[in-house]
């Protein structure tokens, strides 16, 4: 399988899989820790990571000085169903990671569309330059964060010269953001300014639309963008169910 210059982890089993990821995210952190004292960490929901970032949270790192924000957020409150933060906090942040600072990517604006440049303000001025480590996810559907295929809004957030760091985002597209459609998610070009992006893909069925993402237009399978990374790419996944 030609991989275009990015680093392709397939593992043979599922924990093989967490503990290959988790190992080269904390070496990842533990070398912006050792370089400028701090790292920064975004990272996604949904099921693929959770496993993962379990495991993170047991790495022994300097958390105190590592920042972790969102790369998307459902337009829900704190607490509510589908919120990205609630399930951060219950699965990465936990354990060691406890003492990280978590910076939300949601206020109290009825809806993301209003509230995404004053959120991207916080965003901007806690995260000035390049990410360390940005953790992607991928639906079946072809969507990381929230760029989901035939979505209206979709430019916004994969325009490559845009300067709006965070964008709102309407999730109503062809496959719809599962009941969660008022979004903000990151745009493209922060993702691709990110030292080191991790693409966290387990299983068979999410590794075959990732390999089939390399010949689809990016508006039909937003993943396939994240190619552009290259070597700062790094795709991990395995063979079991
Ligand atoms: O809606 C979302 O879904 C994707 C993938 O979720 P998964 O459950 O299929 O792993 C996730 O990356 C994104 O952060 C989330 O908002």
């Amino acid at each position: 399988m030609p991989t275009s210059g990015y680093n392709y982890h397939v593992a043979s089993n599922a924990e093989d899989y967490v503990s290959e990821a988790a190992e080269a995210i904390r070496v990842r952190l533990e070398d912006a820790l050792l370089k400028r004292g701090k790292a920064s960490l975004l990272v996604s929901g949904g099921s693929s990571p959770k496993p993962v970032y379990e495991a993170l949270s047991r790495a022994p790192l300097d958390w105190k000085n590592v920042t972790v924000s969102l790369v998307d957020e459902r337009w829900v409150p704190e607490g509510a169903d589908g919120s990205n933060a609630s399930f951060i906090k219950e699965s990465l942040l936990q354990n060691f990671a406890a003492a990280a600072t978590f910076v939300p990517l949601v206020n109290d604006a009825p809806k993301a569309k209003n509230a995404a440049p004053d959120i991207a303000k916080i965003f901007d001025s806690t995260f000035p330059g390049p990410l360390d480590v940005c953790v992607m996810g991928m639906g079946t559907d072809g969507h990381t964060a929230s760029w989901f295929p035939g979505s209206e809004t979709l430019d916004a957030a994969l325009e490559i010269g845009g300067v709006d760091s965070l964008v709102w985002q309407d999730a109503s597209g062809q496959g719809g953001g599962s009941g969660f459609d008022d979004r903000i998610t990151v745009s493209l070009p922060v993702v691709m300014r990110a030292h080191n992006v991790f693409l966290l893909i387990p299983g068979r069925a999410k590794k075959a639309v990732w390999e089939k993402s390399a010949d689809k237009e990016i508006h039909e399978t937003p993943v396939t963008t994240l190619r552009a990374a290259e070597a700062r790419l790094h795709v991990f996944t395995h063979e079991g169910a």
